[in-house]
């Protein structure tokens, strides 16, 4: 099955992929639109994306082309999911920024906010470090039915069902990043 026919280049449905759930227009739609969003609002500002490793990488390359205005980048990696699909409860960093984020205008850019648990770590951290402002570029938001998310990021691109998803970006145990497409993990490959 194919999963993009955009263009007329079908992608190959990946055998251990349920659905998609966003195609590769879909994905560049989004990006777009949010890279406009975060243009006019930090018009004059030059802010600081800080992409949240390793997930986000595919996203915030994405996004950053689709930013307008000046800005930089940083990286910092952070872990909470170890190698499985359930949160560990524990956010540890893996990599921090080389950056002073002091005064700066930040944008988190995240592939997924799931239980919130990163994010929410990742806000309070940096906003000890005295950011002039911190905003959340979500790629993709899970929607959980009866739970409100743990934080509200200013620029979401996508809702996502409560599945476990993988491609552009987002693993299972490191694996399916390089999907171009976002699409629902069968469960028989992780349970
Ligand atoms: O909202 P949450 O429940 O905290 O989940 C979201 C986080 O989980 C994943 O990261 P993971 O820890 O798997 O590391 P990775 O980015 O290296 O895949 C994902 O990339 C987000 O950073
Ligand atoms: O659904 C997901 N897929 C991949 N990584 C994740 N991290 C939190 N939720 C997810």
């Amino acid at each position: 099955m194919a999963a993009d026919t955009a263009k007329g280049t079908a992608t190959q449905l990946h055998p251990d992929v349920e659905s998609v759930v966003l195609s590769e227009e879909d994905i560049r739609g989004i990006v777009t639109r949010m890279g406009d969003e975060i243009s006019r609002d930090y018009a004059g500002r030059n802010p600081l994306v800080v992409t949240v490793l390793r997930g986000a990488f595919i996203f915030t390359a994405d996004l950053l082309r689709a930013i307008k205005v000046p800005c930089e980048v940083d990286f910092m990696a952070v872990s909470s999911y170890g190698n499985g699909v359930k949160s560990s409860g524990v956010v540890r960093i893996v990599k921090d920024l080389d950056t002073k984020v002091q005064g700066r205008d930040v944008i988190i850019a995240e592939d997924i906010l799931d239980s919130g648990l990163t994010l929410s770590y990742l806000i309070k951290l940096l906003q000890a470090r005295q950011p002039n402002s911190i905003e959340v570029a979500a790629f993709s938001v899970k929607d959980i039915e009866g739970k409100q998310p743990a934080v509200e990021p200013r620029y979401v691109g996508c809702h996502v069902p409560d599945a476990f998803v993988v491609g552009y970006g987002l693993d299972f145990a490191e694996r399916y990043r390089n999907l171009p497409y976002v699409g629902i993990l069968k469960p028989e490959v992780y349970s």
